[in-house]
């Protein structure tokens, strides 16, 4: 259908000009020609994905309950457009909408933290609002946030569930599916990644939008490419800590570290003493006797202020992706339930700059905006955190590409200790070229035993993807992890915050000559360290039981310094609790 100006939808509102182009259609600016201003508005397009007339009359009826939901939302809520209207045209389905003047939060040049800290607080009620409706919002980023002109209220535009109507189809067993996950790669969490939305994973998104104002940043530039971790402070280094761990503890990896509602965050945000950690208390605190150690010689880094000009550098968001399809281990050392330990540093000797201040150098993530074809391997990384620290996912990725899994590469990160209890490594594949090549892939990653694992490829999954049943495999949790693998783990703990569990893989003699036993004391430390990343680990010694690795770590303090370590631990392995245990380490 031609829709150049002046073409008329509906034969009433009359096109004036493109405002945008998605996933799933196009987006215009109308006038009204039914009534007698003819007022201003928007128009947006939603093509349906699947083109069977049984999944049509599906998709018809939930659009119809998403366009009632949308015109409550709007009627109620001061800061989401109105509906006014909503029609199907030639098999594509259109909202009728308010059009907000102002100005999307992704053209704004960095925001002053003060301007960051208002936008935030005008939102978090929003969610509030519709969160208590049971709607999960799915996109929130600068780009669907605008900014109105008449009284500088940010509005929220462009929910998700809406589009996910789009993408409904009817497997085989004749069930509703959806195709798609709502979201944009860099924006979203990983349990929304990985297909699970949760409120606080609006938060999340939030969260970083406004981390995006406060710096001047795209996620990729923020984002630790090894982690995952958005590491955004030594971009600010002067702001409110208070704002910041509050902001930080809605970042958090795991969505039971995060606030679980906006109230909560709102509430936070408006406490005025700065008492919210950055994020809950793992263990009961043991009252300080002890002064809290803290690095003698954190080196200064002065902060990037040079714009990336994330404002310019486009994320086009939208779909990303393919549900769980069919899942298996890859590579996976198999490995126990949590990781094992660090040293809390006494000192940070290293004077070079950190890395983090200058802008990575990694491109926005790319986006898939339709469900790929089923002749094509089309994979999906799945990865705890703490396998991504040693396994440099990005690098799997390049060499999946050059073994011919040619699809849309996108790595992600979720949530799985829901699920399964364990973090482990799956690569969900849409469809393989046959048995062979999984079992070539999984020995080719170091899979001992690749046609067990495989036994759940089928050779042949079918032509729809929605035939395919997600599946967990566990690890082997019985197996030995690597030493150095269980240093990475260790310190993966430590920036999850997970405290208890890095005391309690250090061995009593370490606690007692390092840590004169101070367990306040020791997590005080870790407490000022913002993100501790292991750089470099080399494995001199190991005798089965006994190995020893030095290791160098940098330090992302809190305050915006940075640090480095070189230690050369000493590990026990531990055969009752599967785990390695720090014995002792040396400085160096
Ligand atoms: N109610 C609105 N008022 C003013 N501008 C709007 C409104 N809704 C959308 N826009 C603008 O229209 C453009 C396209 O918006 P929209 O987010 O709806 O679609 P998209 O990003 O093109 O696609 P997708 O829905 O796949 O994300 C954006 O620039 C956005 O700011």
């Amino acid at each position: 259908m031609d829709m150049t100006p002046p073409f008329c939808l509906d034969n009433r509102y009359q096109i004036e000009r493109t405002l945008g182009r998605g996933g799933f259609g196009e987006t215009f600016l109308a006038k009204d020609t039914k009534m007698p201003s003819q007022p201003i508005c928007v128009v947006k397009q939603l093509k349906p994905l699947i083109h069977q007339s049984q999944v049509y009359q599906l998709v018809q009826d939930r659009f119809q309950k998403e366009a009632a939901i949308l015109e409550k939302l709007g009627k109620e809520h001061r800061q989401i457009p109105q509906l006014y209207a909503y029609f199907e045209q030639e098999s594509q389905f259109y909202l009728v909408q308010e059009y907000i003047e102002g100005t999307p939060l992704n053209q704004l040049v960095k925001t002053t933290e003060g301007e960051a800290r208002q936008i935030l607080l005008d939102l978090l009620p929003v969610l509030t609002y519709i969160h208590n409706q049971g709607i999960i919002h799915r996109d929130i980023k600068p780009d669907n946030i605008i900014l109105r002109q008449s009284d500088q209220k940010p509005v929220l535009i462009d929910f998700g569930a809406v589009r996910e109507t789009m993408g409904l189809d009817i497997n085989s067993r004749g069930s509703t599916t959806s195709s798609i996950v709502i979201g944009t790669p860099g924006f979203m969490p990983s349990e929304q990644a990985a297909g699970r939305p949760i409120f606080s994973s609006d938060l999340y998104s939030l969260a970083l939008t406004i981390v995006c104002l406060l710096t001047g940043k795209l996620p990729p530039d923020l984002t630790d490419p090894q982690t995952s971790e958005i590491v955004w402070r030594t971009y600010v280094p002067n702001i409110d800590p208070h704002f910041a761990n509050v902001l930080d503890r809605a970042l958090q990896y795991l969505p039971r570290d995060r606030f679980k509602l906006a109230s909560e965050m709102q509430q936070a945000l408006q406490t005025v003493s700065p008492t919210i950690p950055s994020s809950p208390p793992t263990v009961p605190s043991i009252p300080p006797s002890i002064p809290s150690q803290s690095p003698t010689e954190v080196i200064s880094s002065p902060p990037s202020r040079q714009g990336a000009g994330w404002q310019s550098a486009v994320i086009t968001g939208g779909i990303v992706g393919i549900c769980a399809v069919l899942g298996f281990v890859l590579v996976s050392p198999p490995r126990t339930p949590d990781p094992p330990p660090p040293t809390p540093p006494e000192t940070v000797t290293n004077p070079t700059p950190s890395p983090e201040t200058t802008p990575n150098p990694t491109p926005p993530p790319e986006t898939v905006t339709t469900p790929p074809t089923p002749q094509v391997s089309t994979f999906y990384f799945l990865a705890d955190s703490a396998y991504r620290e040693q396994s440099n996912m990005a690098q799997r990725l390049r060499e999946l590409r050059s073994a011919g899994y040619n699809g849309a590469g996108q790595f992600w990160i979720p949530d799985y200790s829901n699920l399964s209890g364990q973090p482990y490594y799956q690569v969900y594949v849409a469809k393989f070229e046959g048995r062979d090549r999984c079992v070539e892939l999984l020995r080719q990653y170091g899979q001992q035993q690749p046609d067990a694992y495989c036994a759940l490829a089928s050779p042949n999954p079918g032509d729809s993807m929605n035939q395919i049943t997600a599946q967990e495999v566990r690890p082997n949790p019985s197996a030995r992890i690597s030493p150095d693998e269980g240093v990475r783990d260790h310190y993966a703990q430590v920036n999850r915050r997970n405290y208890s569990e890095g005391w309690s893989r250090l061995s009593s003699n370490f606690r007692q000559q390092h840590l004169q036993n101070d367990y306040s004391a020791y997590t005080n430390w870790w407490d000022t360290v913002a993100h501790v990343a292991v750089e470099r680990t080399q494995v001199v010694q190991n005798s089965g039981d006994q190995a020893t690795v030095i290791t160098q770590l940098r330090y992302d303090m809190k305050n915006g310094n940075t640090g480095r370590d070189r230690l050369r631990l000493y590990l026990q392995w531990d055969n009752s609790r599967n785990v390695w245990i720090v014995r002792d380490r040396d400085k160096l």
